[in-house]
């Protein structure tokens, strides 16, 4: 007899339910493993070309004998709130590991500046361009700012991994959740403050911002630290209380999440 026919409507509903999520589970680390699809179908070309006899024997011949693939770095996210020490951090790990990272060329509706090359300080484009990518489903995340758009392509993140160095996305949280929706491997690292008159006082001291604006970043932050601190969000939430303490932290971070570069 069937075992589900004994099942009642609610049991059945469950089961589908399950059904469906380890379905979600499974093709969502297959999304984090393109390598995989790479093995199986390299693994299948040999196997016909070949028609081993034994084709136990040849899959151990054959696996035994792979090279590490070298597999593109995962981006790395550091989101946080305005003030928190993003920027501070980041400006520590380029200068301590310069051949490790990189960052990708944005885009934006904006006029280049004085001095702003096309292509280096960000790819300057024209609003239906801007609209005519974000259509085409080209961008991790692209945000309008101040009545200018910018984006990060997913070209732009793939021309950083190419050469094998870690791109940082230094976004915010909405860049986040784009992030997130878009299927490609992404590390996450929330930088939180030790509290949120610390967070006040930085961004007084750094004596960048209005005093309305100062109220505007403030006022956002708390949104921002309960997504960034809620389970599950980022792979890590680091508190930058003390900014040796901070970094040391981070260095430790990298190390787990790339356990294939030397961290030191
Ligand atoms: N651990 C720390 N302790 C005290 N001050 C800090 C610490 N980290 C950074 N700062 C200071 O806080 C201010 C804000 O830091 P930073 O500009 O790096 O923030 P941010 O997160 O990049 O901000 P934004 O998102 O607005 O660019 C700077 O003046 C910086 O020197």
């Amino acid at each position: 007899m069937d075992p589900q026919a004994t099942l009642t409507f609610e049991e059945l509903s469950i089961l589908n339910e399950r059904k469906e999520e380890i379905k979600r589970d499974h093709l969502a680390y297959l999304d984090q493993h393109p390598e995989l699809k790479t093995l199986m179908s390299s693994f299948m070309s040999a196997v016909l070309m070949e028609k081993p006899t034994d084709v136990v024997a040849f899959a151990k011949a054959h696996f035994d004998a792979l090279t590490p693939i070298k597999i593109a770095p995962a981006p790395l996210v550091i989101a946080g709130p305005s003030g928190v020490g993003k920027g501070t951090l980041i400006n520590r790990l380029m200068t301590k590991y310069p051949e490790l990272f990189g960052f990708s060329v944005s885009h934006t509706t904006r006029g280049p500046r004085e001095g702003e090359v096309n292509g280096v300080a960000y790819h300057f484009v024209a609003i239906d361009e801007f609209d005519g990518e974000v259509a085409k489903g080209s961008f991790l995340e692209h945000a309008n700012v101040h009545g200018n758009r910018y984006g990060t392509s997913k070209f732009a993140v793939e021309h950083v991994q190419a050469q094998e160095k870690i791109c940082i996305l230094d976004i915010d949280v909405q860049g986040v959740r784009q992030v997130k929706n878009a299927k490609m491997k992404v590390n996450y690292l929330f930088v939180a403050p030790p509290s949120m008159a610390d967070l006040e006082k930085r961004l007084r001291g750094r004596g960048t911002e209005t005093e309305d604006k100062i109220k505007i970043r403030i006022a956002n932050a708390k949104g921002e630290v309960d997504f960034g601190t809620a389970e599950g969000n980022f792979d890590k939430v680091l508190v930058n209380n003390d900014l040796d303490e901070a970094f040391a932290e981070l260095e430790e971070t990298l190390a787990k999440l790339y356990p294939e570069v030397r961290f030191q």
